[in-house]
């Protein structure tokens, strides 16, 4: 799903009013009662007993406000309508207020005589926004902020630009939920705006397809329809020898386990073989815990440190669980400069770390590797950032630079490739904020380069199985007892789920 700027937008809006033949007011009329729908069905339980506040902007967005007003009120919902005070309103939005009767108009320095609970839906700005909210809107925004109830946004939490970060003394709306328009907005996916996007969701409102084709963007919503085409269907005639051998290396004493998990998702993500480098001590560990896999030994009993491992592998995952200590460092570097040029390769963790405090070793790695820093590891790498944004533009440089594919961990993940290009997850829950899982997304990485799934597919596709596996576990275990292993156990949930999406 591609995200488009606010005059990608405009251009998208228009054009789909000329190619269906309808006005502006039909386009919104059917955009509204989407949210409208939306709305009654997620808080269907509640709804019905709660008052509902609709504060509305003299745009279309307020424009939408005023029709979800009434679509509520004829469905016999108890609504206020709050319309800013304006000269001049756009058309549509003079148009609904002709169709809406009690509405109470405000201006900036008015108390908005909001109810003391139930739900206010926040119409004031969506995508209409050309600079961000100064001083004189505070009292209204504040007003919102302070309400008791459940705070829902329509399209954009107001006062939040599309492509910008915000800050907590900003005058931008906190919303528990944003109901967006048939794509997701970029600002809505930075973790620096959390606090004014509690969550999300997409609504497909039917804009024209041929026009958002012709838009072009360097960032995307990975969603399960545009990884279809990726995922592949295992040959009748396939043997193990067809998708590929993994080595996954890494291991300390007291961090075996990393190993394990890694192993176990390599060879749950289907690749043919995998086998273990690690310390002597994980030994009994791999075997026991983990009977498919292989194993070959370091010379070392508690580290790496010789990396004495032939160069036929079909990709590597390196670095979980590895520490830092000074004799591994030195042979993780020897090794690095002695791999083929095009040696498929997945760098997490420690082997993350020691490539920041080395980094001449960074030359050393092979063109199109993918590195799965989590935000420490990514600070250690590419120096601070200012924020969200600045972040992604150093992802971008560094990643061109060194020709990488960068995967930055968290919630909705970003991918990002030597081309500029952003991939943003879309699954994944809370309850994955938790040790060992980048360990289970460094062998579902490696699986996919060993199974032949060019280097930005293999991360794009990863990163989504990764957080489609977690969802499935969350739905048997909860978030807060969501453990790596049930991850694991939910990966064939997730590549089931994403093959009959498929079919
Ligand atoms: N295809 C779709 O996606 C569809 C979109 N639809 C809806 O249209 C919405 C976009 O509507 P929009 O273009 O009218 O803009 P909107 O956000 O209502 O606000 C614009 C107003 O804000 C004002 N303003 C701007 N900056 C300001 C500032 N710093 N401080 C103060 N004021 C400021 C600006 O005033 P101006 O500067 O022009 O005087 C203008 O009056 C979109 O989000 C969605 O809800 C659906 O109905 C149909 C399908
Ligand atoms: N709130 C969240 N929503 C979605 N995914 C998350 C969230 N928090 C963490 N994750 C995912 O869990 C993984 C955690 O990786 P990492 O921080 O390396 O963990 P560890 O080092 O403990 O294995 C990443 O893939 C990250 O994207
Ligand atoms: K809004």
């Amino acid at each position: 799903m591609k995200i488009l700027n606010a005059d990608q937008l405009k251009i998208v809006d228009q054009e789909t009013i000329q190619n269906e033949g309808i006005n502006s007011w039909e386009l919104m009329e059917r955009a509204s009662s989407i949210v409208t729908t939306a709305i009654i069905d997620d808080y269907f339980d509640i709804i019905k007993e709660l008052p509902i506040a609709i504060v509305c902007g003299k745009g279309n967005n307020g424009g939408d406000g005023l029709a979800i007003a009434r679509q509520l009120m004829d469905s016999g919902y108890d609504v206020e309508v709050r319309l800013l005070k304006a000269d001049r309103y756009t058309a549509d939005n003079q148009l609904n207020q002709a169709k809406l009767e009690n509405i109470q108009y405000f201006d900036l320095e008015d108390d908005l005589d909001l109810p003391l609970e139930g739900f206010l839906i926040d119409c004031l700005f969506g995508y209409g926004m050309s600079s961000a909210l100064s001083d004189e809107w505070r009292g209204v925004i504040e007003q919102i902020n302070d309400f008791q109830g459940r705070i829902i946004s329509v399209d954009m939490p107001s006062g939040l630009m599309l492509d910008a970060v915000g800050n907590f003394e900003d005058n931008i709306v906190r919303a528990s939920k944003v109901y967006t328009f048939q794509f997701p907005k970029l600002a809505l996916l930075l973790p620096e705006n959390s606090i004014f996007v509690g969550e999300f969701e997409v609504l497909d409102i039917g804009l024209d397809e041929n026009s958002i084709l012709k838009q072009g963007t360097s960032y995307r919503y990975v969603e399960a329809g545009m990884l279809d085409i990726l995922l592949r269907s295992r040959s009748r005639y396939s043997h193990k020898g067809t998708f590929g051998h993994v080595a996954i290396i890494g291991g300390s004493l007291g961090k075996m386990g990393a190993v394990l998990m890694a192993t176990k998702s390599a060879l749950k993500s289907g690749c043919g073989l995998v086998t273990a480098y690690i310390p002597k001590c994980g030994y009994n560990v791999l075997q026991i815990g983990f009977p498919e896999a292989m194993v070959l030994l370091d010379s070392s009993e508690e580290k790496l440190v010789d990396f004495q491992i032939q160069d036929d592998f079909t990709a590597y995952g390196v670095g979980v669980g590895m520490g830092k200590d000074e004799e591994t460092v030195r042979g993780f570097g020897i090794w690095l400069q002695s791999l083929a040029e095009d040696s498929k390769l997945v760098l997490d963790a420690d082997a993350l770390n020691i490539i920041s405090e080395n980094e001449h070793l960074l030359k050393y790695l092979p063109n199109n590797s993918i590195l799965t820093p989590h935000p420490k590891e990514l600070k250690r790498l590419i120096g601070e950032w200012e924020n969200d944004l600045d972040k992604l533009e150093k992802a971008k440089a560094f990643s061109n630079e060194n020709q990488l594919i960068l995967v930055i961990k968290g919630a909705n993940s970003a991918i990002v490739n030597p081309a500029g290009e952003v991939y943003f997850n879309s699954t994944g829950n809370p309850g994955m904020a938790t040790g060992g899982m980048g360990d289970v997304l460094t062998g579902i990485i490696s699986s996919l380069l060993a199974q032949g799934y060019n280097a930005l597919d293999a991360a794009v596709l990863g990163v989504y199985i990764h957080g489609s596996a977690g969802d499935f576990a969350k739905d048997w275990v909860g978030e807060t007892s969501l453990i790596a292993s049930d991850l694991i156990d939910h990966l064939a949930s997730a590549f089931m789920n994403l093959l009959n999406e498929s079919e």
